[in-house]
């Protein structure tokens, strides 16, 4: 049996998304597949994992505070980094990819581990505009660092990074190059707070909304993803209001909601980002305050500096802030149109098949070394 590629990916969807696009592109290229994940992410539903080999790995995860939590992230690490170790030996691996956080730790160091002769080419890839800590750890041990951003901060000196882009899933790839339609009739607003949702969002979108001149607020068209515990009360805001309005926790087809969004309001997680790049669509982004290094402002401002998007700081973001920005833009088609247009030069929709490509080069460049 050929020997598999591992993929180490765990946590949120802005880790597992990227990785499942990886999976696509190598499996079509008919490499066999095992992914090493988190307790917690184990029943990630994706059909490209579905015929790959799957491994939760206990205690892949650190968390909380304290010397307590501490300690029991360090017996947990050790534990797992044990259990990939032994499944390393097992599988026969050719490489590992890491996209980041902690549930990829285990399996990479497992990996950097084992005796040269048969150690699997180690590639991380990381999603943000600033290497994360997981990937900070592991950088100088890996074959190569995949980055989604040109000028990725925190990247140690004399390691290999090359900018490949941030794999979406191919019907968001798909969007690329479709153009962005100029509103006459409905206006659509998306607005999403990443694979978890905000809910800052459910606080001030509706306000905002109601806010606006009612000959904008008459067009408007809201497909917005609210947390479970702020759906009610999101859907309500809009009814009251007559806007015709979409609430959910989470859309599936989000590639289709994309495509006809006239401007999204939304987080500034990598994976949104590439999307939105990819879609060509404009953008207002609320980079999550708090992210570690504040990374989602770095995110943010690649779209921002192509002129793409507008970012509104979380604390500026009020109801009437972005109440005036919205009738700004909405009321302002040749500008929407414009940051469109800027968006998309930005878009990598081959990066899958580029992170592709390097693997399978790692592997046979290894293979013609030993
Ligand atoms: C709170 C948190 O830890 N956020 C981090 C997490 O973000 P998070 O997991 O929110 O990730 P991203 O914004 O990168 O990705 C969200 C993904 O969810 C999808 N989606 C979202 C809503 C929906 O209704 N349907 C849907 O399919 C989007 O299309 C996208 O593919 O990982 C990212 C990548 O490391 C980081 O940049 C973020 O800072």
């Amino acid at each position: 049996m050929a020997r598999p590629i591992v993929i180490a990916a765990g946590g949120t969807g802005g880790h597992l998304f990227p990785a499942e696009a990886l999976a696509v592109a190598l499996i079509a290229r008919g490499e066999r597949i095992a992914l090493m994940t988190d307790a917690r992410s184990a029943a990630f539903d994706s059909p490209a994992f579905a015929n790959a080999e799957r491994f939760a790995l206990a205690g892949a995860g650190l968390s909380g505070r304290g010397l307590v939590s501490a300690v029991r992230g360090a017996a947990a690490l050790v534990a797992g980094t044990f259990a990939a170790r032994r499944l390393f030996k097992r599988l026969d691996a050719s490489a590992v990819v890491g996209f980041g956080g902690y549930p990829s730790v285990p399996p990479l160091m497992a990996a950097s581990l084992m005796p040269s002769a048969r150690r699997p080419a180690m590639i991380l890839h990381e999603q943000n505009a600033v290497l994360g800590r997981a990937n900070r750890a592991l950088a100088t041990r890996a074959d190569l660092i995949a980055l989604s951003f040109a000028g990725t901060r925190s990247v140690p000196e004399g390691t290999r990074a090359e900018v490949v882009g941030n794999p979406v899933r191919p019907a968001l790839a798909a969007l690329s190059g479709a153009g962005y339609s100029l509103p006459d009739g409905a206006l659509r607003l998306l607005v999403t707070g990443g694979s978890l949702g905000a809910r800052v969002f459910a606080d001030v979108v509706p306000e905002a909304v109601a806010l606006l001149p009612e000959a904008l607020r008459a067009r408007l068209v809201v497909t917005q993803q609210a947390r479970a515990e702020d759906f009610s009360r999101t859907r309500d805001a809009y009814s009251a209001l007559g806007i015709p309005a979409e609430v959910s926790a989470f859309f599936p087809d989000i590639a289709n909601r994309l495509s006809m969004a006239h401007l999204v309001v939304a987080r500034a997680g990598a994976s949104t980002i590439a999307e939105l790049a990819c879609a060509g669509r404009p953008a207002i982004l609320v980079p999550l305050p708090h992210a570690i290094d504040d990374h989602q402002s770095a995110n943010a401002r690649a779209l921002e500096h192509a002129g793409a998007a507008v970012v509104m700081p979380q604390p500026r973001f009020t109801a009437e802030a972005l109440a005036e920005l919205l009738s700004e833009l909405l009321a302002d088609a040749g500008r929407l149109a414009r940051m469109a247009g800027a968006a998309q030069p930005l878009a990598r929709p081959d990066a899958a098949s580029v992170l592709a490509d390097r693997v399978q080069a790692l592997i046979a460049a290894r293979a013609e070394a030993s």
